[in-house]
């Protein structure tokens, strides 16, 4: 019943109403239009007007108010109108909810006809319960069987072909054959054996779960109740299963035309039909041939795979056609996996996941168990997982990387995968370059054969020093009659050297600040990379700006092991993986900006051609490198190449030339590699005055008190003899440094204008003498 029934009737006559309004108790006619006694508020002794006159007919006097009818004067039933507290109103309100119930009743009864009836759901839980106990696991045993029929027809055949062979010679061979078959064959039919008692056990578990439980709970109903308890259990194990099959089934899930891995479907014959042919690889009159049966992959969640046989076309055309092959089976690109399998080009095996497998973080294995020594050379360094969850370690042995990509995507964790392993081969001499100058490396210094933040100039000076060394091991090489170096050599050759710069444009941007160095420093990468990995010298480069200025083609070309994390635009992605690659689909600048996007790159090397890869996580901020260096540190003591602490004929002669050695990151430890010399002074004593500028005499006067021996005046000296001979010596120690530097004329405060050095001439000349410039 609604208030619009009513209006005509039932909606009080605001002319009829008492003076007191709505605070009162207002009349509620009847539906049948009964006369109904109009209850009169309590008068109010204050006003006067609403007392009856003396002569009122006795059934005119006010009646009893019932107490549910009195007006609310404290206010604690605000909620309830007035008019439902009435009788008439109490009966409007019965009816109103006998309406609702008996439509609740039809509403009920007309959808237990519908798949959402108790009974449907109770139904429906029933055979979900049945479906999760036999489970997907019949794929392997069918997967298991198919493989065993093969294996056991091969070994018949051979074992046929050994005896009907007359030749001794391939009687004998025939006969190995037919041995190895039969290996082969028992191997296969043990796991198959293996798979059914698999099966047999899981499912023995899942329906004890699904079936037991209900069961042991009607039991225990009726044993306890009786017929109620035995009523009772069977009512709560019909809600449970009602409970899980509360949710119809989408008629989609069981239409073979529309079933998609991303729904939890399994990958099945049909399905990989049905997707070839709407992503037109194939055509709608030829098939499929399956070598295997889809089965599970078991190292990723819902991940399965297959081998095929193609008609008529080529995997590569598969490949090209992959990004259409996902969507035909309801999933990303990045879920799907093609591979050539043999050499005729029409195998193929398939690997197909109905999540993405690059959600997960995979930690570095380094950092999971106990430090100990890696051949980093042999056995490679693990750097990144691609979408079968399979760890890559590319060696070092082979060619030069580079890792690029924007900021927070993760490139620095690429290089930290390096270092990691790195610390872990004694060999390996990490020679650092940090361009951005943060402290992020210092933890690792004393591992670090050489380790300099910035300082371009002293970059280029290192890398000429490395092409000298490329020439003395090439040298050797030839010596040896050998084209590449091998893990014997390594250690005559010298060890293997590894340069990293992290921030490539720090060193590189022709418009930067030390743009100066930048043609000069491409250049000898670009001939470091070339031929510097034969010879055990392996650069690996980082940058957040993948630009043809900073990363010139030459030098991409020689670096052979690129991984490009996400990238701004296309172009970028082009830079880092080679032209035309996003048109091939290979784009990084796709790769999403989320957080559980970090890591994910295109990784590019000469052993597995372009592949989408996440790199392993280290938590750096847990310190979970610590506990490897402190292993790199020890390992290097033990073999006595300790940084700082051998004679490491590179830093060495830097040093020679520089005047400062950047072992370990310098005196330090920082790698700020700052020379100290009298030019800093020099500096800190124009400082000192305050205006900038210091006279000669003055800074000389400072320099007799910090180097007495050379600057100091004697007893016998006069001022001006002083003065002369102390100049020259400041002169010749400038000139020992190589630094240029003369005296000017500079005008003091009280306006004498003596001779003396401006403070930015003496910061630009110790920048100069740094490299820092
Ligand atoms: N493979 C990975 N798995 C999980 N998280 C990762 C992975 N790689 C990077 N991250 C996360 O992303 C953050 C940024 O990574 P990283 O410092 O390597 O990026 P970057 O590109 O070098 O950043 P910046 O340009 O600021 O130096 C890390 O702190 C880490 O938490």
């Amino acid at each position: 019943m609604n208030h619009e029934e009513h209006a005509p009737t039932g909606l009080p006559d605001p002319a009829k109403t008492t003076p007191n309004g709505g605070g009162e108790v207002l009349p509620f006619p009847d539906r049948l239009s009964k006369k109904i006694p109009q209850p009169t508020p309590a008068p109010d002794p204050a006003d006067e007007s609403v007392y009856l006159p003396q002569d009122t007919a006795p059934e005119l006097q006010p009646p009893m108010v019932a107490a549910s009818e009195r007006a609310d004067l404290a206010g604690d039933r605000p909620l309830l109108p007035q008019w439902i507290r009435t009788r008439d109103g109490r009966r409007t309100m019965a009816r109103a909810r006998s309406t609702q119930a008996r439509r609740a009743l039809r509403r009920w009864l007309a959808r237990q006809r519908t798949d959402r009836g108790h009974a449907a759901q109770a139904w429906r839980g029933i055979r979900r319960s049945a479906q999760w106990t036999a489970g997907f696991e019949g794929a392997h045993v069918q997967a298991a069987g198919h493989q065993a029929h093969i294996a056991t027809r091969e070994a018949r055949d051979l074992a046929r072909r050994a005896r009907f062979t007359l030749l001794p010679g391939d009687r004998a061979l025939a006969q190995k054959q037919s041995e190895a078959a039969l290996a082969v064959a028992v191997t296969a039919v043990a796991a198959h054996k293996k798979a059914k008692s698999n099966r047999r056990r899981i499912r023995f578990a899942r329906a004890l779960v699904a079936y037991g439980i209900p069961l042991a709970a009607i039991l225990a109903g009726y044993i306890a109740l009786g017929t109620a308890g035995l009523l009772l259990g069977l009512g709560s194990v019909l809600t449970m299963e009602a409970f899980l099959g509360r949710k119809p089934d989408r008629e989609t899930v069981w239409d073979a035309d529309v079933r998609a891995l991303s729904d939890g479907d399994p990958l099945t014959e049909s399905m990989l039909d049905r997707a070839f042919k709407a992503a037109k690889v194939i055509g709608d009159s030829q098939r499929l041939t399956m070598v295997t049966p889809c089965a599970i992959d078991p190292a990723v969640p819902n991940a399965w795979h297959a081998v095929i046989d193609l008609p008529d076309v080529t995997v590569k055309k598969a490949r090209d056609r992959a990004d259409e092959i996902a969507a035909a089976m309801g999933i990303d690109r990045t879920n799907l996996d093609i591979r050539q399998v043999g050499s005729n080009g029409r195998r193929m095996a398939i690997w197909a996941c109905g999540q993405n497998p690059f959600l997960a973080t995979r930690r570095n294995p380094l950092v999971a168990g106990r430090a100990k020594q890696v051949n980093t050379w042999r056995d490679g360094f693990p750097l990144a997982f691609d979408k079968r969850g399979s760890i890559l370690r590319p060696t070092l042995s082979d060619y030069s990387f580079l890792f690029a990509g924007a900021t927070r995507s993760g490139k620095g964790m690429g290089l930290a995968n390096l270092l990691a392993a790195a610390m872990l081969d004694p060999r390996v001499r990490i020679r650092l370059f940090d361009g951005k100058g943060a402290g992020e490396y210092v933890p690792h210094a004393r591992a670090l054969a050489t380790f300099v933040r910035r300082n371009p100039g002293r970059l280029v000076k290192f890398l000429r020093l490395m092409v000298e060394e490329m020439n003395r091991r090439t040298e050797i090489l030839v010596e040896a009659g050998l084209s590449k170096a091998n893990e014997k050599l390594i250690d005559k050759l010298g060890g293997i050297e590894l340069v990293i710069i992290d921030e490539l444009a720090t060193y590189t941007a022709k418009n930067g600040p030390s743009g100066k160095y930048a043609e000069e420093i491409t250049e000898l990468l670009a001939q470091i990379a070339a031929v510097g990995a034969a010879v055990g010298i392996v650069l690996a480069l980082a940058t957040q700006y993948p630009e043809a200025e900073i990363v010139t083609p030459r030098l991409r070309g020689n670096l052979s092991a690129r991984m490009a994390m996400r990238v701004e635009s296309p172009g970028a992605s082009n830079v880092v993986l080679g032209d035309g690659m996003v048109g091939q689909g290979y784009d990084a600048s796709k790769i999403p900006i989320e957080k559980t996007s970090r890591g994910r790159a295109w990784l590019t090397t000469p052993d597995t051609g372009v592949i989408e890869v996440r790199s392993l996580f280290i938590d750096e901020a847990a310190g979970e490198i610590l506990p490897l260096i402190e292993a790199g540190v020890a390992l290097r003591e033990a073999a006595g190449c300790l940084p700082g602490h051998y004679d490491d004929p590179i830093e060495a002669a830097m040093a020679r030339e520089t005047g400062v050695s950047a072992a370990a990151g310098g005196t330090d430890g920082l790698g700020s590699v700052v020379r100290r010399t009298v030019l800093d002074h020099m500096a800190r004593a124009a400082e000192a005055t305050g205006d900038g500028q210091i006279s000669s005499a003055d800074l000389l006067g400072h320099l007799a008190d910090i180097d007495p021996d050379r600057y100091g005046r004697t007893t016998r000296e006069t001022d001006a003899a002083w003065l002369s001979r102390a100049g020259k010596a400041l002169r010749t120690e400038l000139a020992g440094l190589g630094v240029e530097l003369e005296a000017a004329r500079i005008t003091l405060p009280d306006g004498s204008r003596p001779n003396g050095y401006t403070l930015t001439d003496l910061r630009a000349a110790a920048a100069r003498l740094n490299g820092t410039d």
